[in-house]
């Protein structure tokens, strides 16, 4: 069985309220976007995890593997199973990929040994995983409160638009990114103002991890200018970064700009 699992990317994140245990409340808007990771799962005598493409940590750490160990002591029974990750989506870029990898990898098992978990049971294993993971169960633009795992709908749909991601070569570790954080009350109401056109989101929608990380990395700020520049409708930074993207209006070539980062062109498969 082959899944492909996808990235996201934060339409606007405020940064509410430290907890007692010691994680965020967050408002923003998830929206998936069609970069790709691709999973393989075989029934094989021992469980194993390899990972080609983009450098990740293996073994135990990997989230494919404990998303595996989580179900597997729930469900005895699952196959041992060999799990073959391709890695695209880069790491450390606020988009989500490692997350993304486990929710799928519970959605695989899910099916693959007709587990019949529903998708609020899915979730709830998810939580366990990570704060961004539990999107990926629905996968589909929601609105997110507490820590980022209390779902709402919201209807936003980009699919007219091109959307270009540039992950500079900054890997930035998220826990870190809110350390450095004064969590504030939103000043806008994200879900009214993701109403608005789409030219006026830069006045009112943005990313509280933006300000502390532009000053420490002046090269993410200047990439997010440059997609501006470029003629991009709204820019923003990614979740904690440090992947920069653009929502343009017609497709548009930004190699150019492949001496500040990479660039990547989210395409349907
Ligand atoms: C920045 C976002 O990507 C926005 O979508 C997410 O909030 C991060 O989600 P994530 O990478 O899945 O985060 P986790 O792996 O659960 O947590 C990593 C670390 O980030 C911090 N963390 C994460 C989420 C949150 N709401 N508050 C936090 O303070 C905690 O220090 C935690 O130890
Ligand atoms: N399958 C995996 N893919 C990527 N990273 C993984 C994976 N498993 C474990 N990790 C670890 O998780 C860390 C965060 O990876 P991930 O790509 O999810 O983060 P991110 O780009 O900061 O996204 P976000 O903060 O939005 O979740 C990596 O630095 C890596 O150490």
């Amino acid at each position: 069985m082959i899944s492909f699992a996808n990235a996201k990317i934060n339409l606007g994140l405020s940064i509410t309220e430290k907890r007692p245990d010691g994680y965020h409340n967050i408002e923003t808007i998830f929206y998936p976007v069609q970069l790709y990771d691709v999973l393989e799962y075989n029934e094989a005598p021992e469980f194993s995890f390899e990972a080609y493409g983009i450098d990740i940590p293996d073994g135990g750490d990997n989230l494919c593997t404990k998303a595996y160990d989580l179900l597997k002591k729930d469900f005895p029974n699952i196959p041992t199973l060999s799990i073959k990750l391709l890695k695209n989506i880069p790491v450390g870029a606020g988009l989500g990929g490692g997350s993304s990898d486990a929710a799928f990898v519970l959605k695989g098992l899910n099916v693959l040994r007709k587990l019949n978990l529903t998708s609020e049971q899915l979730k709830s294993y998810a939580n366990r995983l990570g704060a961004d993971c539990a999107f990926f169960i629905e996968n589909k633009p929601l609105f997110a409160e507490g820590i980022g795992t209390k779902f709402s709908e919201v209807k936003v749909d980009l699919s007219q638009y091109f959307i270009v991601i540039v992950k500079p070569e900054i890997h930035i570790s998220t826990a870190e990114a809110y350390s450095n954080i004064t969590p504030q009350i939103p000043k806008v109401d994200l879900k009214r103002a993701i109403q608005l056109p789409i030219q006026e989101w830069k006045y009112y929608i943005s990313n509280d991890f933006e300000i502390g990380i532009f000053d420490k990395h002046p090269i993410i700020q200047q990439v997010k200018n440059l997609l501006y520049e470029k003629g991009a409708l709204y820019a923003s930074m990614s979740g904690s970064g440090s992947a920069v993207y653009g929502i343009f209006e017609e497709k548009i070539n930004l190699d150019d700009l492949s001496h500040l980062g990479k660039i990547y062109y989210p395409t349907e498969i």
